[in-house]
């Protein structure tokens, strides 16, 4: 089925007068019947022109709060609403359409070593290819174009025929950026992404996904550790402690206090 991208409008008031892209309400997760709590009760949206860095302690649930939203974790409670769908009422088919339009980007990249730059960047467009296509690489020439702008795009038109293990984590990276976008995401949900960098080419890889996602209007919601990282590229911070959401704003509106209230109970 083709849809019309659930494109929102450009940066400035978040939703615009339209739905929200993404909008979480009253969100509690525990991982066993019994289980502590993991989220609380968090409640946001994100909508167009939104870089969102989700920010906190280890531990604060940032990663289970990316995983609810594609449902690599079931929500014990609340509901999460992306493309104005009910993400819990979900299966089969359906959620592996909703998945399609999610662009994710990891912290370990999950390329697949073995497999040249192009091949690894193609792969993003699995969902879409017919498994006797993709088996033989028969992908359509619309698709190789792609590949190959969004190589272009991140720097690595010289590498790709290069194996993906031959290359830096950087490029690794920036290959990582290229699958993640071959899909035409609608959202880009990013865990960790700079994680395994080293300051520099961490800040070279966030200014690089802030640009294309500016220049793409997809909202992004990015896990990160870092927090000077998130207030230099990402546009409004979440801040979590304990899975509960303490600071919700720009990143230009965030005080040194609110920072402390963030981090109160880091164990250092
Ligand atoms: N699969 C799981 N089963 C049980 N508990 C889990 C599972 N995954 C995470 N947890 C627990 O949930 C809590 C939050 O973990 P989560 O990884 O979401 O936090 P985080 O803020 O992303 O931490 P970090 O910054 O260290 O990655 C932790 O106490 C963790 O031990």
């Amino acid at each position: 089925m083709i849809h019309e991208p659930f494109r929102a409008p450009g940066p400035g008031a978040p939703n615009g007068g339209r739905p929200p892209v993404l909008d979480v309400r009253n969100l509690k997760v525990s991982y066993a019947a019994n289980g502590p709590m993991i989220l609380k009760g968090l409640d946001f949206a994100v909508g167009g022109g939104d870089f969102c860095a989700v920010i906190g302690p280890s531990g604060a649930g940032k990663s289970t709060l990316i995983r609810c939203i594609n449902r690599l974790v079931e929500p014990t409670e609340g509901s999460i609403t992306l493309f104005g769908q009910d993400v819990r009422a979900l299966h089969g088919g359906q959620l592996r359409r909703l998945r399609r339009r999610i662009g994710m980007i990891f912290q370990e990249f999950n390329l697949v070593n073995r497999m040249s730059v192009m091949d690894n960047v193609l792969s993003g467009r699995l969902g879409y290819t017919g498994p006797v296509r993709s088996f033989f690489k028969a992908f359509p020439r619309e698709d190789v174009d792609r590949a190959l702008h969004l190589l272009e795009r991140v720097g690595l038109q010289d590498h790709v025929a290069k194996r993906a293990d031959a290359l830096s984590g950087g490029q690794r990276q920036r290959v990582g950026i290229a699958r993640a976008l071959m899909q035409k995401p609608e959202i880009l949900l990013l865990d960790e992404p700079t994680s395994a960098l080293d300051p520099k080419i961490s800040r070279d890889v966030m200014r690089l996904i802030r640009e294309l996602a500016d220049e793409l209007h997809v909202p992004v919601l990015c896990n990160i550790h870092d927090v000077q990282l998130a207030l230099e590229t990402c546009n409004r911070i979440i801040g979590m402690q304990d899975g509960w959401k303490k600071f919700d704003g720009p990143s230009t509106g965030m005080r040194k206090q609110d920072l402390d209230a963030i981090y109160a109970m880091e164990v250092l």
